[in-house]
């Protein structure tokens, strides 16, 4: 399979990380989601049913996330890839990227990539 859906560059404020100033206060967290899937019946009848939604897999991880408190991001990736696994069995395969992008100065961004299969 080598068809893939992704979001790019989601982001929202979360309460994540393991310093007292984390804990207290939402950061902003960027999150990269790549996953498989056959889009070919999707292509070909142009019925969003026959695919996975990129929209309502972002807004799982969304709510996933701030429904939640994660002291590593680690834990953010894994939880989130078992939740796209065990919401879509249409997918195959999951990458999920957490950043964090207001941690180090002299760097872009911080944090784990992490790929999961069912
Ligand atoms: N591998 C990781 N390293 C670090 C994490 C993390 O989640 N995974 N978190 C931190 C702190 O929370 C950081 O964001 C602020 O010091 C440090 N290293």
């Amino acid at each position: 399979m080598s068809d893939t859906v992704f979001i790019h560059d989601l982001q929202f404020p979360a309460i994540i990380g393991i310093m007292d100033h984390e804990r207290l206060q939402r950061q902003t967290v960027s999150m990269d989601i790549e996953f498989t899937t056959d889009i070919s019946k999707a292509a070909a009848s142009g019925n969003i049913e026959d695919t996975v939604s990129y929209a309502e897999v972002a807004e799982r991880v969304t709510e996933l996330a701030q429904n939640g408190e994660y002291l590593l991001v680690e834990s953010l990736a894994e939880d989130s890839a078992q939740l796209i696994l065990q919401s879509y069995s249409a997918i195959e395969q999951v990458t999920i990227k957490v950043a964090k992008p207001d941690i180090l100065p002299n760097a872009g961004a911080v944090g784990v990539k992490i790929e999961r299969r069912r």
